[in-house]
């Protein structure tokens, strides 16, 4: 392409530019240091959890057209897409671990510059994460209480989330369709067991159900990453949210979306 043909295809359309259709104005704004004078490190602290709440609305999209896919079972004829998305969270959730190692350069001494001025907000108030959570299937009331000083709109997005089918719920129905017994936990166990000895039946079904399990086995790497990470920057501190720190999330490694899957594996 000459240089003459690149400027005519620029203009042909007319006011669209780069920074307008990303919103470049407004995204590069939003970095606003609360320690003064200002903490060299906090911009690292912000950009990452801006980056993360990104994905988290990325993940949320994918997550929830998958569960889309599945509830229309065999019939609907889109459990290839549900595939497709599923393994699209995969990775991402993979770069949502990794990413852990670009904070980890920072400090405990470079935290703590800019650390006091955070209470009383922390990682527990993210609605997006915790409406992840409730859309893979771990929905737990008891969050929307403890959420302090969430939004209106924040708690209609939760209440919403509790209300509607999870990608479990979605599975469950995929199940169905195939004609397998799935209106307990007893048949669903005793479906999966058919499934996973007949797999040239069931492809699609135990291709869906691997995809549950690595995004279960995901979530739970981000967990623990993140404990670690914890660990090395406040050791046994409490945590600004008000919890006690590192020993709440030790007591959230164990949380598995999908106990029925993983227990298969003992009974294969
Ligand atoms: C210096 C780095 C970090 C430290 C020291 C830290 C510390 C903590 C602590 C102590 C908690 C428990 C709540 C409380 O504050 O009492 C927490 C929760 C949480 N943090 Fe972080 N965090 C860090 C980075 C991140 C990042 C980068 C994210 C990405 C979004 C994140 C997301 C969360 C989430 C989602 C929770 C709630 C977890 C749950 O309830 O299961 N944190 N964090
Ligand atoms: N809870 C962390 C602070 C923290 O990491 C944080 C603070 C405000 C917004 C997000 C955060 N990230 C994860 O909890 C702490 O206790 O040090």
């Amino acid at each position: 392409m000459t240089v003459e043909n690149f400027v005519s295809f620029g203009e042909q359309g007319a006011q669209l530019t780069y920074g307008s259709y990303l919103r470049l104005p407004q995204l590069l704004d939003s970095q606003h240091l609360e320690s003064d004078p200002p903490a060299h490190d906090e911009l690292l602290f912000i950009t990452i959890h801006q980056v993360y709440e990104l994905w988290f609305k990325q993940l949320l999209h994918e997550v929830s057209a998958a569960r889309d896919a599945m509830l229309g079972g065999q019939g609907g004829g889109r459990l290839w897409w549900a595939q497709h998305l599923m393994a699209r969270v995969h990775v991402i959730e993979r770069v949502l671990v990794q990413q852990v190692d670009v904070l980890e350069t920072m400090t405990p001494q470079d935290f703590l510059e800019f650390r006091q001025r955070l209470a009383p907000a922390s990682g527990f108030q993210s609605v997006q994460f915790r409406e992840l959570e409730f859309m893979s299937g771990a929905k737990d009331p008891r969050y929307l209480d403890r959420f302090k000083g969430i939004t209106e709109a924040e708690r209609q997005h939760l209440d919403a989330r509790l209300a509607e089918p999870t990608l479990w719920d979605a599975f469950v129905a995929v199940l169905a369709s195939f004609g397998l017994a799935a209106g307990s936990d007893e048949e669903v166990s005793a479906s999966m067991r058919t499934v996973a000895h007949d797999r040239d039946q069931y492809a699609v079904v135990w291709a869906l159900a691997e995809a549950l399990l690595q995004h279960d086995e995901l979530a739970a790497s981000w967990r623990a990453r993140h404990v670690v990470m914890v660990e090395r920057m406040i050791g046994s501190k409490s945590g600004t949210g008000g919890s006690s720190g590192s020993s709440y999330l030790r007591s959230r490694l164990p949380v598995r979306y999908y106990p029925l899957l993983w227990d298969l594996r003992s009974e294969l």
